[in-house]
């Protein structure tokens, strides 16, 4: 059975808005996207957001817009036809999705088998794959074990997180300074302390207190003091390297989030998280009859904005700049900086949760520097990837097999 072709199938797509053109780009407002950025779009759900009518919310838009609030980040539980959840349902449902997308733990054999003679490339997203998508965005931390199994795999592969938050926010979640950084997804990239990023677009050299992160309710006051810290001193006497794609929005990002700040402020559960040269709107603790509210003050900022694009992620709006980059522009950028490209014996890895995520399977699915996406989900979804895991946890255990099949070589 393919289980993404049938109407009835409970499998998710991150895209059913574009099929039933219920979401539509925002073609009047934004420039077009590159061509060569077609899919991503499609992943990344570019959102037409209900608008004021002569002071009336757009009652179809505002429909279609809350369905994709509730579908942006689906429980495990699958409800059968009868609307009962069932284990069983959601067991077998789950199974016949893995025929198409197994398991990489159970086909680890087979997946290593490929990988024998090659140089291995792991590429990790963050949230939802490394930690646990929890209520608090500020308190997704990632447990010590699973810290100590990327510091394991990361010393026989090199290793890069990849991730929508800040560069120094995933650094100082993840406290590894011997990995690759692409934060903003993928706008902002790091090399690890004393290593440089051999590549013709570097811009430039800094010293690592520019990771330190302060987190201050006022975002103005974040930003000055962010500023001032920047480039004193080393850290343990060791320089980064940075690319930054994005750095001439910077000035407007911050306006923008000063203004979300502001406009958000009376909205109960509403969090609007920094992310340098991104924002994102949190509204999974906001009550969901709200929600179309938070659409309307995200829009009216962002339609004065078109350099500004939005896309959708779990539970969170997300507004970056309209430039062809994206997480999977990111691993062609470090597999170049690495000379690690175009290379028949290099395997690159990459295991995420999110739409953005897709973009980076699609580029090793479909480009020169063939590998394998990893969708980490507990729940069918239609993706780019290759193959599959549960959950965190299973994320672990794969890096943990990585580790093993290594020593095991030597
Ligand atoms: O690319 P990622 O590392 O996966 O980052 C994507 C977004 O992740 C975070 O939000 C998500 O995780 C939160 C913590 O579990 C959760 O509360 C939120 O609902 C999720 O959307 C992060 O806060 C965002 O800024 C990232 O863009």
């Amino acid at each position: 059975m393919d289980v993404n072709s049938g109407h009835s199938s409970p499998v998710m797509t991150d895209s059913p808005q574009i099929s039933n053109s219920r979401l539509t780009v925002r073609q009047n407002r934004l420039p077009p996207y590159s061509s060569s950025t077609a899919a991503s779009q499609n992943n990344n759900l570019l959102l037409t957001v209900p608008r004021k009518k002569t002071g009336i919310i757009d009652d179809v838009k505002a429909n279609a817009w809350l369905d994709a609030m509730i579908a942006s980040s689906p429980t495990p539980a699958i409800v059968n036809k009868d609307n009962i959840s069932s284990d069983a349902t959601t067991d077998m449902t789950y199974h016949e999705w893995t025929l198409k997308y197994p398991s990489a733990l159970n086909t680890f054999e087979k997946i290593m088998s490929v990988a024998k003679g090659k140089r291995i490339a792991l590429f990790l997203d963050y949230d939802g794959t490394l930690s646990p998508i929890v209520e608090e965005p500020d308190a997704a931390y990632m447990s010590s074990d699973m810290r100590t199994a990327v510091q394991n795999v990361a010393k026989y592969f090199p290793t890069a997180i990849i991730s929508g938050r800040s560069r120094a926010k995933v650094y100082e979640f993840v406290g590894l300074s011997e990995l690759y950084y692409a934060g903003s997804h993928g706008m902002d990239i790091m090399s690890p302390a004393g290593e440089s990023l051999n590549h013709k677009h570097l811009s430039r050299t800094v010293s690592m207190n520019e990771q330190v992160f302060i987190f201050l309710p006022f975002c103005f006051l974040q930003y000055t003091i962010r500023f001032l810290i920047c480039d004193f001193g080393k850290f343990q006497g060791k320089d980064v390297n940075l690319f930054q794609t994005a750095s001439e929005f910077l000035p407007m990002i911050d306006k923008v989030l000063c203004s979300l700040v502001e406009s958000t402020k009376d909205i109960k559960g509403v969090k609007v998280e920094d992310n340098r040269f991104c924002i994102s709107v949190h509204y999974r603790n906001v009550e969901e009859k709200n929600w179309t509210l938070v659409a309307q003050c995200v829009d009216d900022i962002i339609r004065t904005y078109p350099k500004l694009r939005l896309t959708h992620g779990r539970k969170v709006l997300e507004i970056r700049p309209v430039i062809d980059w994206d997480k999977g522009k990111a691993v062609t950028f470090l597999l170049e900086s690495l000379g690690l490209n175009n290379c028949d014996d290099v395997l690159p890895i990459y295991v995420g949760d999110d739409r953005t995520d897709e973009d980076a399977f699609k580029v090793l699915r479909d480009g020169p520097n063939h590998g394998y996406g990893v969708l980490v989900s507990a729940v069918p979804k239609v993706s780019n990837a290759f193959y599959s895991l549960r959950d965190p946890s299973e994320v672990m255990e794969f890096m943990k097999a990585l580790v093993t099949w290594k020593r095991s070589l030597d």
